[in-house]
């Protein structure tokens, strides 16, 4: 068997309009509906004419302008709405009337107050005069998946008649699973006359999660034409998510034999542009347009995506329109992705070098939840230097406030062990140094202070710069951390061991040189 066409039905501006928060204006939605026919669906549900003025202005501007697709109205099966879809579309180089009635019991029941006798006349009625406007009509059996089967089989039949050449199975409320909905879609090919000669399609709601199975689980059944939406944005937990649709079909085509037209390259500006119209974000994990989709965060995967992307990835972050592939470091990356940034970043690091950098990496990685570039060159900066810390520190506590005097206690490790000491001073960082001073026993003069943040966000790391002067000759520091007294106490501490190292080595202060 070759591999046949699938119709792509979006329906992002009529569906998924309907999600809370999603209403666009007509600007917006005649922006999307280019978007969408750059995207290359074959059918644009643009809108429901009679719910307001501006839809139908919608649903006529989009139907005069986007040429290509088919531009489908949804409409009540009641004459004033039929009539007023088509007028909304009678410009259109290839409408299509959708009407629809539910054919629940509970619906019929609860909502209509309708038999099934009086829905089966309304269904004949409705598509009977969306045809008199239109040769594409698609009827759609609202809640068709909680409708008796048999009587579904009726309703198909009579729409057929009345010359639907779409049918839609709709899983409304998201009540139905794969197989089950496989076996409804089996069910209606077999049972519902002239069936062949016309369309099937779905349209599944994500109530269980499901939307996307069902929707690819009908398709293997004999659906052709698939109801979606960007983003997956509709009533209540939404509709199928569209670029989910049309990449499942398109990565799976071994045991999917399906087509689709559309350009996938496109699909992540088309993610974008929706999100910026209705300002909803994508959520971060969303398969194929979520920030995470093709970010991978933990050692082992980023060891096995350095050695060959199709490790953990099968498909391209290209073929979706999205830039490239995103290593995040994080508290789980390791050891190579880790030489692969520094590389990156211009400076190559020996085993030695990257042993120490992993060592500062893991240490930050456990108070940041990403580590931007920034802190690696932090990392470089102030911690693969070859200044012996003679003193080190270990533990740090500052207070301060308006109406009393800062005090520092800063525990350091020496060569004799640890040692204690608590200092005043007119603010914290003073109280910290004072506090330094009378553990290392050196009197430094504070020349320079200079502090700023270098990464962003809440949990930003703080770099501070110091010039201290040590009996007439002055020496350079620097620390970095997320909180900035120690960043400071590092940064004196930092000069302090270059002092030392200096007179031990009797050597001129040393700076610390990145690698070009
Ligand atoms: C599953 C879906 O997504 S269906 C599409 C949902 N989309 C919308 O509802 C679009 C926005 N809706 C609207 O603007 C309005 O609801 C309108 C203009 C369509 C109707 O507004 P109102 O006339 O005030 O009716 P309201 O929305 O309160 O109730 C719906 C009416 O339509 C009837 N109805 C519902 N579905 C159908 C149908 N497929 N065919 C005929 N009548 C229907 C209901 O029985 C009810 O009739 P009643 O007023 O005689 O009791
Ligand atoms: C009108 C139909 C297609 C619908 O939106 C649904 O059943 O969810």
């Amino acid at each position: 068997m070759g591999t046949q066409r699938i119709t792509i039905f979006d329906t992002t501006l009529r569906d998924g309009e309907q999600s809370p928060g999603c209403s666009m204006n007509l600007d917006e939605k005649l922006q999307m509906a280019r978007q969408l026919e750059v995207l290359g669906v074959d059918v644009i549900e643009a809108g429901f004419p009679v719910a307001s003025d501006d839809d139908f202005a919608a649903v006529q501007a989009i139907a005069r302008e986007c040429r290509k697709p088919v531009i489908a109205a949804l409409c009540r099966a009641i004459p004033r709405d039929i009539d007023r879809a088509w007028e909304a579309l009678r410009e259109a180089e290839r409408p299509r009337i959708h009407t629809f009635l539910a054919t629940s019991d509970i619906h019929l029941a609860y909502k209509l107050q309708k038999t099934r006798e009086e829905a089966l006349e309304m269904i004949r009625e409705g598509v009977g005069r969306a045809k008199s406007y239109c040769d594409d009509v698609e009827f759609s059996a609202e809640d068709a998946t909680r409708s008796d089967w048999d009587f579904l089989v009726e309703v198909f039949t009579v729409a057929i008649e009345a010359g639907a050449t779409v049918l839609n199975v709709p899983d409304t409320v998201g009540y139905t699973v794969p197989d089950e909905y496989a076996k409804l879609i089996t069910h209606l090919r077999e049972r519902v006359p002239g069936i062949d000669g016309v369309t099937i399609s779905v349209h599944c709601h994500n109530d269980l999660g499901l939307a996307v199975a069902n929707s690819l689980a009908a398709v293997s059944a004999g659906a052709r034409q698939v109801e979606c939406t960007v983003n997956g944005i509709g009533e209540r937990a939404g509709n199928a998510a569209l670029e989910e649709v049309v990449m499942a079909l398109s990565v799976r085509r071994d045991v999917m034999p399906f087509a689709t037209g559309v350009n996938q390259e496109a699909i992540y500006r088309t993610s974008q542009t929706l999100a910026n119209i209705t300002g909803i974000e994508v959520q971060p994990n969303k398969a194929i347009v979520g920030r995470n989709a093709f970010a991978h965060e933990s050692g082992i995967h980023q060891h096995g995506m350095l050695s060959h992307r199709s490790t953990y990835e099968i498909m391209t972050p290209e073929s979706v329109g999205v830039r490239r592939t995103h290593l995040v470091l994080g508290k789980h990356s390791g050891r190579h992705a880790l030489a692969k940034r520094f590389e990156e970043l211009g400076y190559p690091l020996d085993r030695a070098e990257l042993d120490k950098a992993y060592k500062l990496f893991t240490k930050l990685s456990d108070q940041k939840k990403e580590i931007f570039d920034e802190d690696l060159l932090a990392i470089v900066r102030d911690g693969l230097t070859h200044i012996p810390e003679t003193f080190k520190l270990r533990a740090l506590q500052a207070t301060a406030g308006t109406s009393m005097f800062a005090t520092g206690l800063v525990t350091l490790a020496t060569d004799e062990g640890d040692a204690t000491e608590t200092a005043m001073g007119d603010g914290p960082v003073n109280a910290v140094f004072a506090a330094v001073d009378k553990l290392t026993g050196l009197k430094g003069r504070l020349l320079d202070f200079r502090i700023h943040a270098i990464t962003g966000g809440a949990d930003a790391v703080g770099e501070v710069f110091v010039q201290v002067e040590f009996d007439g000759v002055a020496h350079g520091g620097k620390g970095a951390s997320t909180d900035i007294v120690e960043a400071s106490v590092r940064a004196y501490l930092n000069a302090t061991n270059k002092v030392l190292f200096a007179r031990r080595a009797a050597l001129a202060p040393l700076e610390i040189q990145a690698r070009p």
